[in-house]
């Protein structure tokens, strides 16, 4: 494990919830206290905390027969309420202040809106202030909303730059099968992709969990290829942080690529967030995929689909449909469409925000 700076921990449903259901909060204070002493250490730290539709359920019955998804808004709504209280209380003993920041997957797809969240992020880092953010669940509904928190958690990593992401769950880390299993061996270190992984890992997921082990894996292995070294931890087990502060924590542990520039870190999270649509030439693919750096020029440019603004994300495709990248759009799909197949133009997409699929 390398020694962390900027540190993102997410704090999973279940490591917060007795298994009744019954908010953890023995759990949760000597969460807070490892927070605290690693922020006391100059360590900065953002939290990504679940829990709010969990505490929502535990305090509010609500009827069987309303509609799940009104439930799961109400509980949300309320129950973020009692676990940002909760974090309130904890951290006001330890005299450390905390912000509440709740957002949706649009704002990681709106440059505006991510470089404002990025910038009140910092600004509360700078102050000494512990951001602590959760999805709003109350606007996010089906395909609107992150996988899980576990993505949320990567795509703050990213914005931020941090070095390290912690994902605390119920388990140790990835086993070699179910956990619960005798045989089952906890992996320690994982280097670079290893194609058995995925089998290792069944959809079982923790009574209170959204995504799973495999989402987990997915998320932690994107942050990893951009420079971010993540660890995946029991948030059950006592001293985790304080392990973790030593460096001596059972994890499983993803040793980071080479950091990736920040533009080119906020593209690779851009998967479901473009705008547009490119389809670019053999000539323009070879171009881009050489060693050279190059931009997009429009003459490489066969289609465009889409309506966006300059700053907006654009998926770019082959001449055979393949998905090969994506990139920032210099200007207007307007401007775009009136340029498209032109020699001598502004590139659409310059080298510094463009992100190649890695397809080995
Ligand atoms: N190979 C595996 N190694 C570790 N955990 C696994 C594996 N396969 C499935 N799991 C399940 O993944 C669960 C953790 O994921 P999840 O429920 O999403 O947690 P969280 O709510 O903390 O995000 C564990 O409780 C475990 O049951
Ligand atoms: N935003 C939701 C958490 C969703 C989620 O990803 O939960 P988990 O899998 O426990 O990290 C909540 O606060 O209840």
């Amino acid at each position: 494990m390398h020694t962390p700076k900027v540190i993102i921990i997410k704090i999973g449903s279940n490591v917060l919830t007795q298994s009744n259901g019954l908010p953890d909060l023995e759990r949760m204070a000597h969460l807070v206290k490892g927070i605290h002493d690693l922020i006391q250490a100059g360590k900065k730290v953002v939290l990504v905390s679940s829990g709010a539709v969990a505490f929502g359920r535990q305090a509010l019955p609500l009827s069987e027969k309303l509609n799940p998804v009104i439930k799961k808004q109400i509980w949300a709504a309320t129950g973020q309420i009692r676990l940002i209280n909760q974090y309130q209380d904890l951290f006001g003993k330890l005299e450390q202040p905390i912000a509440q920041i709740l957002v949706t997957k649009e704002d990681f797809r709106d440059r505006k809106h991510f470089l404002n969240m990025k910038n009140c992020l910092e600004a509360l880092l700078q102050q000494g202030i512990l951001p602590i953010v959760n999805e709003n669940d109350t606007v996010t509904i089906t395909e609107l909303m992150f996988t899980d928190n576990d993505e949320l958690a990567s795509l703050t990593a990213a914005m931020l730059n941090a070095d390290t992401l912690l994902l605390l769950t119920n388990v140790d880390g990835i086993f070699t099968g179910p956990p619960s299993e005798p045989g089952s061996e906890l992996i320690e270190q994982i280097s670079s992709s290893l194609p058995e992984m995925t089998q290792y890992i069944s959809a079982t997921k923790s009574s209170f969990g959204r995504g799973g082990m495999l989402t987990k894996y997915a998320m932690a292995k994107k942050s990893a290829d951009l420079g971010i070294q993540v660890i995946i931890a029991n948030g059950k087990r006592e001293g985790v942080l304080e392990e973790f502060a030593k460096q001596k924590l059972r994890c499983t542990w993803f040793e980071p690529k080479k950091v990736k520039q920040a533009a080119k870190k906020w593209l690779a999270h851009g998967a479901q967030y473009y705008k547009g649509e490119i389809t670019i030439n053999e000539g323009a693919k070879s171009s881009l995929t050489s060693s050279v750096i190059r931009s997009l020029l429009p003459v490489g440019i066969t289609q465009i689909a889409g309506e966006f603004s300059k700053g907006d994300i654009l998926l770019i495709r082959d001449d055979k449909g393949t998905k090969i990248g994506l990139g920032r759009a210099e200007y207007s799909s307007k401007l775009a469409l009136e340029r498209i197949g032109l020699k001598n133009q502004k590139a659409l997409i310059h080298y510094d925000y463009l992100y190649l699929f890695d397809h080995d």
